[in-house]
């Protein structure tokens, strides 16, 4: 469990008593997750999910957290996040750190996906896409191409020669791809970023909902379709395409929102682009680990095998 900051009972009471969400019948600190401090809140009401936030800013969330209401009253099933009835803020304070309390989504991850989940996935993210055209608000993707020109350099000393040599040739394809006009004519928009199995719930087959929304920012639409490809049509041992259910997303996905000239072109140098993130952001998180209750850092090695493959086995559209 990644609980970075206790929170008391009196405290919970306190914030639900703002919000008029009810009487605290239980507060759980949430397993999973490596980002956030995370708690189930049970009132006489409802159900509802806490969280602090450990590394973003109070300037930072409204993107997020309105990002999540205006796609919620745009029929896009994401958690809601909960109003101070009195100030009608939706950003709120819980031991100097700045929170929100979202509705509980039910269902659970679908951490084995068929490819009838994935095109679920698929046609739900361009309905997400298309809905977020009307959001005012930008940001960008914090964890974009600045960041990884950043972080390499940190991270390199701790790489093998192989490791560091792949490391530093994406990312120089990745700012010369960044460069091209094909990049820059890309549609774009407020997109997820890191929609993978664990941020999606499921009913059996039925979707139920989109969540943890902490790494949105405007970014290409194609990058978040390629971050859902890399890990909902994998194989995870080996970090290999499955042909069968990425078919399934891409079907989907253009069922709802065909793909341009320009995002064909570049599909396959972003599903390289989305294993680079990954692997960047996993081995600062492993090698530069931060303290907490419980926190299981993910293996960096499973998006070099993926990246490796994205480069031997380029996509190709039928
Ligand atoms: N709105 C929600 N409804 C139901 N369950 C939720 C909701 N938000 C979070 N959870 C549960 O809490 C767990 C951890 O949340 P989350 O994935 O957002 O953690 P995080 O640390 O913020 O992010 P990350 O996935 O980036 O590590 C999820 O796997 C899920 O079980
Ligand atoms: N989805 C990320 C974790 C941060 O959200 C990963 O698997 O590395």
């Amino acid at each position: 469990m990644a609980v970075f900051t206790e929170v008391s009972d009196n405290e919970a009471r306190e914030l639900l008593r703002r919000m008029q969400l009810g009487d605290l019948q239980s507060l759980r600190g949430i397993e999973g997750g490596i980002e956030n401090t995370n708690y189930f809140l049970t009132t006489d009401q409802g159900e509802w999910v806490l969280t602090l936030f450990e590394r973003l800013s109070a300037e930072q969330l409204p993107f997020y957290l309105h990002l999540m209401k205006h796609l919620a009253h745009a029929g896009i099933p994401v958690p809601e996040p909960q109003a101070d009835r009195n100030s009608g803020d939706i950003l709120h304070q819980v031991c100097g750190k700045p929170a929100a309390v979202v509705q509980k989504l039910s269902g659970r991850s679908q951490l084995a996906p068929a490819a009838v989940h994935c095109a679920a996935v698929g046609a739900m993210l361009a309905r997400m896409h298309l809905a977020g055209r009307s959001y005012e608000r930008s940001q960008p993707n914090l964890r974009g191409l600045p960041w990884w020109n950043e972080t390499a350099p940190i991270v390199l000393p701790h790489l093998d020669p192989a490791a560091a040599g792949l490391l530093r040739s994406e990312l120089a394809y990745q700012n010369h791809i960044a460069a091209s006009s094909a990049y820059a004519a890309l549609p774009r928009g407020p997109v997820h970023a890191d929609l993978f199995r664990d941020n999606v719930m499921f009913d059996g087959e039925q979707l139920t909902g989109f969540f943890d929304f902490y790494f949105a920012g405007v970014d290409t639409w194609l990058f978040d379709l390629a971050v859902c490809l890399n890990d909902w049509s994998i194989d995870l041992a080996s970090g290999a395409h499955d042909a069968e259910r990425a078919r399934a997303m891409l079907a989907a996905y253009q069922g709802v929102r065909p793909l341009t000239a320009a995002e064909r072109e570049l599909l396959c140098a972003m599903l390289r682009a989305g294993a680079l993130r990954f692997w960047i952001s996993r081995l600062w998180d492993f090698h530069l680990p931060r303290e907490a209750s419980m926190l299981k850092a993910h293996d960096p090695t499973h998006f070099e095998r993926v990246l490796r493959q994205r480069i031997a086995h380029p996509l190709r559209l039928d």
